[in-house]
């Protein structure tokens, strides 16, 4: 055999292997040190991310990276919307005690790890035009590989949305309108625990097999 083939089938199988091992591999793990991953570690992250599919090659994803104080800005923002929220859904006034709680867990929110990367996409009828939800599914993919990336290099990610992610006010905070999407803040760190145990249910569950 050509010794070039050899050597790309060889690449080829042992780049095989590392993926599905990192696919099996990752979890979601929240518990992360504050130690700050380098910029080129999220560069990475950042750079796995642009390589996800997208429909007509439209790369709907927009980035924005956190970091130090832009955590606190970003915690007290999610602090206020909740605020807000919670103001605008209930039919009583909320004790002020009770309010401030509730405030307070909301702004530690982003400190938890110390990056957070935010996934976003603007613009997306003109991007999908009838097919919006394919600029969702392009982004997702997106999140999936800086995941996988980070798992390679020894970080651990969680990726988080919640009211938070909906919310127009923390849309605005970030320069984003209210029709345009945030997929996830992917909270990323040094893992502090192990990767919790989980086994999905088996493919051949939700598999039919037509022939
Ligand atoms: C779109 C999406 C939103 C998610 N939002 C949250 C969230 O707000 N909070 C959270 O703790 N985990 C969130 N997760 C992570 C899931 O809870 C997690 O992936 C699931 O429990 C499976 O665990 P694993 O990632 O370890 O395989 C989200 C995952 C996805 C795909």
């Amino acid at each position: 055999m050509d010794n070039t083939v050899e050597k790309k089938i060889f690449f080829e199988r042992t780049q095989n292997v590392q993926v599905l091992n990192t696919i099996k591999q990752r979890r979601s793990v929240g518990h992360v040190s504050q130690e700050q991953p380098s910029r080129e570690a999220i560069e990475r992250l950042l750079e796995a991310g642009t390589f996800a599919p997208s429909h007509h090659v439209t790369e709907p994803w927009r980035f924005f990276v956190l970091t130090g104080s832009a955590r606190q800005a970003l915690g007290d923002v999610m602090a206020n919307s909740l605020k807000t929220r919670l103001e605008q859904s209930s039919h009583e006034p909320i004790p002020v005690a009770n309010l401030q709680k509730k405030m307070l867990r909301e702004r530690a929110k982003p400190m938890r790890a110390p990056v957070i990367v935010v996934v976003a996409i603007t613009e997306v009828q003109q991007l999908q035009g009838d097919y919006p939800i394919e600029c969702v599914e392009a982004a997702g993919a997106a999140v999936q590989n800086m995941m996988l990336a980070a798992e390679e290099i020894g970080l651990a990610t969680v990726w988080r949305t919640g009211d938070t992610a909906y919310d127009p006010m923390v849309k605005r905070w970030f320069g984003l309108k209210k029709d345009d999407l945030i997929v996830a803040f992917l909270y990323v760190g040094y893992p502090m625990t192990a990767r919790p145990m989980r086994i999905p249910t088996h493919f051949s569950v939700k598999t039919t097999w037509l022939s």
